[in-house]
């Protein structure tokens, strides 16, 4: 396509999404290389730079386990979430906070975008209780009650801070750990972090970046995506088992969001180049859509 073309076909999306809270979920597995994350980085940017605010929330999910490996600890998960330990707890924090997070808010400073990295124990953004007790199937049938240790559930989103940093150009990049009344950190699975917060903000889109094509109506086929879905339609999906294992909290986040004020909800493969870029601003966009 002529270059012009390209973007003549941008701006009607450039005047819509004018001053639009965008806020991107950039998950561990989309996570395949340098390139990959400073491609992310700089697309980020870029919406920062045609008017947009710009927000992320990171996982690591795949490096949290690659560090407990090296270390002799053997990752163990619960309906997708990570049973945590008192030094588990500890590992996570070191990758998501001292790692993924700084790496990104660099790349997104070396596009020349304004970033900050924060948690949720920042200014009390992710006001979090102890799941407690979860009830697990055994492979034979009987009920199980565990523990799934120091991992959250999000209480009250407190979004001042997101608010200053993005009216003041910031790009905020926020690590999915959440703080206790008694100032504990406990770990928040990403997905529900980036939907909580989308909805607090009011953004116009959550866009989640994995690493399949979007949602698939037979998840070992690549081709057979489904480029839009209604909340009940989802439903229904997650019901006869098409929707499984990680795939299962994305879509329960997206429902949530679309039904708390988000416009429209979006899964993508992050290891796409430019696949921001080709949802917002082409027409047909691609991965999937959900709407309310
Ligand atoms: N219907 C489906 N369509 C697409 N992916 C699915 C589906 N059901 C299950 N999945 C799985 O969900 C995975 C994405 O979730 P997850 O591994 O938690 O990603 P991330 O680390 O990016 O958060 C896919 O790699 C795929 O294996
Ligand atoms: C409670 C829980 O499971 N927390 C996640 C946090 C990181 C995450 O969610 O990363 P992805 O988005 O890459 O999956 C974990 O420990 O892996």
């Amino acid at each position: 396509m002529d270059i012009s073309n390209v973007l003549i076909e941008a701006l009607p999306y450039i005047k819509k999404f004018h001053d639009k809270k965008i806020m991107i979920k950039y998950g561990g597995h989309a996570m395949v290389d340098e390139n990959a994350m400073s491609s992310t980085a700089r697309d980020t940017v870029l919406l920062k730079y045609v008017g947009m605010q710009p927000m992320v929330v990171h996982g690591g999910g795949p490096e949290i386990s690659r560090s407990m490996d090296r270390m002799g600890k053997e990752p163990q998960f619960i309906g997708g979430l990570r049973v945590t330990d008192e030094e588990t707890m500890d590992i996570v924090k070191m990758v998501l906070v001292g790692k993924i997070n700084t790496e990104i808010v660099s790349k997104i400073g070396l596009h020349g975008g304004k970033s900050l990295g924060i948690s949720g124990k920042d200014s009390f953004l992710l006001e979090s209780s102890r799941k407690g007790p979860t009830q697990i199937q055994h492979e034979n049938g009987e009920i199980l009650e565990v523990d799934l240790g120091y991992v959250g559930k999000i209480d009250k989103v407190n979004s001042d801070l997101i608010e200053h940093l993005t009216s003041n150009d910031y790009i905020p990049v926020i690590s999915p750990i959440g703080i206790d009344k008694n100032g504990n950190t406990l770990n928040l699975n990403a997905d529900t972090v980036a939907g909580s917060i989308a909805s607090e903000v009011d953004a116009e889109k959550l866009i989640v970046l994995t690493d399949v094509p979007g949602l698939l109506a037979d998840p070992d086929d690549p081709e057979s995506l489904i480029r839009r879905a209604r909340v009940d339609e989802l439903r229904e999906l997650i019901g006869d088992g098409t929707i499984s294992g990680g795939m299962i909290p994305k879509i329960e986040t997206c429902i949530n969001a679309v039904e708390n004020g988000v416009k429209t909800a979006h899964i993508l493969d992050g290891r796409l180049n430019h696949s921001i870029l080709l949802e917002i601003f082409t027409k047909h966009g691609i991965g999937t859509m959900i709407r309310e």
